[in-house]
């Protein structure tokens, strides 16, 4: 079998993803398709952090959030992002791979705190660990959340899941003439205000060398393509 590029990544996967075509929530069929993919590439002996969006439930910039304090509705939002952690630990735990939900903010009861050692150690006997709770703090978000654990667990590649396939020139979704980048450096990327991740990720990535890697995670097939080092999405670089 062709060997894994990458030893160690960090996997940001979207949130809004996981609704599959519902509104909002956690569509049952796409979170095993994405625990499959998940899970085959944890076999393979890659070491898996993963953390997840939380835009499927609520986000702190939405409009339901409308007239609420900015913060109150970002400790909402990362709320959100542990029950999406939880689900996906436990979707995990049915096919058979252990995973360690680690969140950014005390609620432990539920499941235990961000611990760098720790999660360091838990990569390290092959459990997939999925950081909980983004950065912690209000005014940020998962995409940030995901460059800042990434670089903290030393991954080699931030791989950011979604459901468009690689960053382009505008909004697919809005603009139908955008065309996809096949590589783009951090600081186009933010000089041309490229809404796909924040400037913060981007800035935290560009100067941590911690390169990313966009693309879909709706393709099949797109996880392992790209840790067996072939060409998926768009390359984000120095
Ligand atoms: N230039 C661009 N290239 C690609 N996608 C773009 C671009 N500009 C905006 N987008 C949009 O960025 C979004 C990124 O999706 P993604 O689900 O990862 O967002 P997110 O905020 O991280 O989500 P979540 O909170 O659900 O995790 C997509 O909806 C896509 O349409
Ligand atoms: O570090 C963080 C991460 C997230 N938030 C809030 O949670 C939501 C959901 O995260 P997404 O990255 O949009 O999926 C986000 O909109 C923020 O409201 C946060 O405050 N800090």
């Amino acid at each position: 079998m062709t060997k894994p590029a990458y030893k160690r990544v960090l996997l940001k996967l979207s949130g809004e993803a996981l609704m599959g075509d519902d509104p909002f929530g956690i569509n049952r069929a796409t979170i095993e398709r994405m625990v499959a993919d998940v899970a085959e590439v944890s076999r393979m002996g890659v070491e898996l952090a993963i953390v997840i969006g939380g835009g499927n439930i609520f986000r702190g910039v939405a409009p339901g959030a409308q007239g609420m304090d900015r913060a109150t509705a970002d400790y909402m939002g990362m709320l959100a992002t542990v029950m999406n952690s939880l689900a996906l630990a436990d979707a995990m735990r049915q096919v058979g791979i252990t995973a360690r939900v680690m969140s950014a903010i005390a609620i432990d009861q539920v499941v235990e705190p961000y611990v760098r050692p720790k999660a360091l150690q838990y990569l390290e006997e092959g459990k997939v660990v999925v950081f909980a709770a983004g950065t912690g703090n209000p005014f940020f978000t998962t995409d940030t959340a995901a460059a800042l654990r990434g670089s903290e667990i030393g991954a080699e590649i931030v791989l950011k899941a979604m459901k468009v396939d690689g960053v382009y020139t505008a909004d697919p979704k809005k603009d139908p003439t955008a065309t996809r980048f096949s590589t783009i450096s951090f600081d186009e990327a933010i000089s041309r205000h490229l809404q796909v991740m924040d400037a913060t990720a981007f800035a935290l990535c560009r100067d941590q060398k911690l390169p990313i890697k966009v693309f879909s995670i709706v393709k099949p097939g797109a996880l392992k393509n790209l840790i067996l080092g072939e060409d998926e999405g768009t390359l984000v670089h120095v």
